[in-house]
């Protein structure tokens, strides 16, 4: 079996006195989808800004496509292949879709922002390309035509679809989505499951943090289950569902 794509092992985390994650350790493979899960407060979001460089953790090993990435600066993350979207969205509000998009591919171009600020002649070439490259994304996710729009008018499901395709302009081979269907309606959470299964088909591997059940169970791979800091299950949807262990951490009473 090939290497995992990303592998952590033994992660940990303090803020003062509380231990936010303790001993986490786990490995995602190439092509999957992979859920986390646990309670409010159980440390999903932490290990998630861990991941992407947000927060330098306390001990442990973390590696991406071979390379190290523990406690490396979030911009080293990005460049390595790891995007995220944000469980509270992080938008540019006045700023348009399209260039919410354009943004987000900077850290792959040469000029970069000060370039383009600028307006080099180099920079206005690859500006043309960005732009057309920024409109194929939101084609992509499914919301081609609100281009012009300013991102704070747009409603709350596109607004997350927004964030997907920014996050796709760094071309990651993995994508980190907290909570993403927070918020929607049933049939926009459906159309959000066939655009994270159209994302996989397309290569890129998916962490995701979710509350949905009824939407992880259908969706992922493999699940994690962490409660207060510990990953206290991991398995397919069924198994991690039927685990006594994880039925206790949601309902906080043993199982009968
Ligand atoms: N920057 C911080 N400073 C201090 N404590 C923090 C910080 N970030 C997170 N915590 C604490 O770490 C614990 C884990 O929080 P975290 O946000 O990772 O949980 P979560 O599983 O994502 O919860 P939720 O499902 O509610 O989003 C919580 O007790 C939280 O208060």
């Amino acid at each position: 079996m090939s290497a995992p794509l990303l592998e952590i092992r033994g992660i940990h985390k303090r803020f003062g006195g509380l231990h936010a994650l303790n001993d986490v350790s786990l490995a995602i493979n190439v092509g999957e989808i992979y859920g986390l899960i646990g309670p409010n407060g159980a440390g999903k979001t932490t290990l998630f800004n861990v991941l992407t460089g947000l927060y330098q953790p306390d001990e442990g090993a973390f590696t991406f496509a071979g390379r190290d990435l523990f406690r490396k600066k979030p911009y080293v993350v990005v460049e390595s292949g790891i995007a995220r979207t944000f469980q509270n969205i992080r938008l540019f509000a006045n700023m348009t879709a399209l260039e919410n998009v354009m943004v987000g591919q900077h850290v792959r171009t040469r000029t970069g922002v000060i370039g383009a600020v600028l307006r080099h002649p180099r920079a206005r070439a690859e500006e043309a390309g960005i732009k057309t490259r920024a409109q194929e994304l939101l084609d992509y996710v499914g919301i081609g035509r609100r281009h012009d729009e300013l991102a704070r008018n747009l409603s709350y499901g596109d607004q997350r679809r927004l964030e997907i395709a920014r996050a796709l302009a760094t071309r990651p081979t993995l994508l980190a989505l907290d909570e993403p269907a927070a918020g929607m309606n049933p049939s926009e959470t459906e159309g959000l499951k066939k655009l994270m299964e159209k994302v996989r088909a397309d290569g890129v591997t998916i962490l995701l943090i979710e509350h949905d059940v009824k939407l992880m169970m259908g969706l992922c791979d493999r699940i994690a289950v962490l409660d207060y800091g510990k990953k206290i299950a991991e398995g397919v949807p069924e198994a991690v569902k039927n685990d006594p262990r994880v039925i206790e951490a949601y309902l906080g009473v043993a199982p009968q």
